[in-house]
């Protein structure tokens, strides 16, 4: 199979983050690599340096040592290599969303501040990829802050850069909204080749969306790593230091306060929340070898449909809240 080495978008060498006056060192000497069609997620604990380290990689803030190189390379203006998108509150939200997405060709204008042709086809592109046709007519403030966040994320996309990094995109929404703009940023990376990196507190949504986790929290260091790697090492675990919630399995710990065991027999995603309902109710569920005399299993026709057999009894129910009201007879 030929392999292909893939595109550089940034790489810093032995890169320290933070502050000199008063000297604040948060992440050092990290040699990064991001690639072209890649999303990338930081992570980390709070106040451990994610929202400084995005601002050095976009050259907002200068390192405290080493080195940012972006494509391009030096010579080319920073604008015109890597697009923002920070949580700083936008001033002028009185202007329609097509203004705001214009802002993005603005690096590239002449004096005459003209859109050409050429800009206005980039504008209608960012458009069409972020899905936002049909309200670009509207001003700022009419909008709900999903629809915001898609319209930041467009005016990164008229930049035209290699890359975009954006700052908790999806804080302050609800959890369609958090999946839809993950779920957007996942594609954008495929389809046009863009290096993304979000920083982000969403674990569960940058487990399922990220090509690649930025994990900073230990000792000042940055971990990469696919987020699988990640969770199987444990490194997630002992950074985040989760408590009830075991990340391999995906489940919160829960009490078996019932002291009654339950052999479970099915498959799929009804097996999933038919062992999320019986261990949040307190049952164990049965191992081969566990002696128990319950026993519940899925049966899929049209219907999910549960048969509990207890002891000599056997019945079918057709909701879990029957088969847990039972059980506690
Ligand atoms: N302009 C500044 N001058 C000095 N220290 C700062 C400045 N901005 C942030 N800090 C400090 O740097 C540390 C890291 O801040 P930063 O905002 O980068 O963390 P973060 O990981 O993004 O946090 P959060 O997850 O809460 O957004 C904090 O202790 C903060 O107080």
């Amino acid at each position: 199979m030929p392999h292909t080495t893939p595109t550089i978008a940034l790489q810093t060498h032995g890169l320290t983050t933070g502050y000199d006056n008063p000297v604040l060192h948060l992440l050092e000497n990290m040699s990064l690599t991001l690639h072209a069609g890649e999303l990338v997620c930081l992570m980390g604990p709070n106040g451990v340096g994610k929202s400084t380290l995005m601002r050095t990689l976009a050259g907002l803030q200068q390192p405290l040592a080493g080195s940012v190189t972006l494509a391009g390379g030096a010579g080319m203006p920073r604008e015109h290599q890597v697009a923002v998108v920070l949580t700083e509150k936008i001033a002028g939200m009185n202007m329609t969303v097509y203004e705001l997405v214009t802002f993005g060709r603005y690096p590239y204008l002449d004096w005459n501040m003209r859109l050409r042709e050429e800009d206005k086809k980039i504008i209608g592109q960012a458009i069409s990829q972020t899905r936002i046709h049909s309200f670009t007519h509207k001003k700022l403030y009419e909008l709900s802050d999903g629809q915001l966040q898609l319209v930041m994320i467009a005016r990164a996309l008229a930049q035209d850069t290699a890359m975009i990094l954006l700052d908790e995109p999806t804080a302050h929404l609800d959890l369609n909204n958090r999946v839809e703009i993950m779920k957007l940023l996942q594609r954008l990376a495929r389809d046009t080749g863009k290096a993304i990196l979000v920083a982000t507190h969403e674990l569960d949504l940058a487990l399922q969306t990220a090509d690649i986790l930025w994990v900073a929290g230990k000792d000042k260091t940055l971990v990469t790593g696919l987020p699988e790697d990640l969770v199987l090492q444990g490194t997630l675990d002992e950074i985040f230091q989760l408590k009830g919630f075991d990340l391999k399995t995906g489940q919160i710990y829960h009490t078996a306060f019932r002291n009654k065991t339950v052999a479970l027999h099915g498959d799929g995603y009804i097996y999933r929340w038919t062992r999320n309902a019986l261990e949040r109710n307190g049952y164990t569920i049965a191992t081969a070898s566990t002696p128990t005399d319950i026993t519940l299993s899925i049966e899929t026709t049209d219907h999910p449909a549960w048969r509990l057999q207890r002891g000599t009894e056997t019945k079918v129910y057709s909701s879990l809240k029957e088969v847990l009201q039972t059980l506690t007879l």
